[in-house]
């Protein structure tokens, strides 16, 4: 689904990502982890041909990403970033309809009736409730998973993510994580996330990828990144780390230097 060769990008003279070289097969739900500043988000921006690399290549479906447009590029894949809401005086619904607009003419009208598809995506994330309040009356949490619906409108078969559990409580990080993987998972879609909560990371990644300065340190399974002397090396803490008893993939303790 995405390859990605000899990728360099800098800004101002300053390498941000340098010399990766990975692929991300269809199916897959691919992790992006790291410390702050380490490059994840300008990856993910050049993954979505939002920016463009100095050099190197990414193939998108086989397409290299600079020749396919935008409007093409829309109706297969879809971006959750941070703070992508409209202005606050739309409903819900309205807002994940918002989400259908590469299937829109210029009248902003669609072929077909676009009502069950928004409906199933609201009661998937369970927003059916919420669907006619304004988004001034939703606490953060219920933001994001506004946010993360009105990206599924698009119905997208590649999923990009950035920190998409930050302002979530551990219970709403669950439910949204749990219906990325079901999507993911129904439909053989592909998701690729950044996550700070590597234990997240762990639990709902096929694979891994660690960045360090822009480095490329790892990329493999959440076992074969996620060891303690990676961690120490790259965030500069010494972990503890254990295997989860139920799904039995690895899990970080941290600890404490106070006295
Ligand atoms: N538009 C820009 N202009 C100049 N420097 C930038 C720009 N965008 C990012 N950077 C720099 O590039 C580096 C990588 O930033 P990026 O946002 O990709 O990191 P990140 O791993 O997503 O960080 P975080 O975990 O803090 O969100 C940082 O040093 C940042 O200051």
């Amino acid at each position: 689904m995405i390859q990605v060769s000899d990728l360099w990008k800098s800004y101002g003279g300053q390498p941000v990502l340098q010399r990766l070289h990975f692929e991300v097969k269809k199916g897959e739900f691919f992790g992006i982890i790291g410390p702050n500043g380490s490059g994840k988000s300008t990856l993910l921006k050049l993954l979505s041909a939002i920016e463009s690399p100095d050099s190197g290549n990414i193939y998108l479906d086989g397409k290299p990403a600079v020749r396919i447009k935008p409007k093409e590029l829309a109706t297969w894949l879809a971006v959750l970033q941070q703070e992508t809401l409209p202005p606050v005086g739309f409903t819900v619904r309205e807002v994940v309809e918002m989400g259908r607009f590469p299937y829109q003419n210029w009248l902003g009208t669609e072929k077909d009736d676009a009502g069950a598809v928004i409906d199933e995506i609201l009661s998937t994330l369970g927003l059916n409730a919420l669907q006619d309040r304004t988004l001034d009356k939703l606490s953060g949490g219920e933001k994001q998973r506004v946010a993360l619906a009105k990206v599924m409108a698009q119905q997208p078969r590649l999923l990009l993510l950035d920190e998409p559990t930050t302002f979530l409580d551990i219970g709403y990080q669950i439910q949204l994580l749990d219906a990325v993987h079901r999507w993911q998972r129904s439909e053989n879609n592909t998701v690729v996330a950044v996550l700070h909560d590597l234990n997240l990371a762990s639990l709902y990644c096929d694979r891994i990828l660690l960045l360090d300065q822009g480095r490329q340190m790892g990329v493999g399974l959440p076992r074969q990144i996620l060891q303690a002397e990676m961690i120490d090396k790259v965030y500069g803490v010494t972990p503890i780390v254990l295997e989860h008893p139920v799904h039995h993939l690895p899990q970080i303790m941290l600890q404490s230097r106070r006295e």
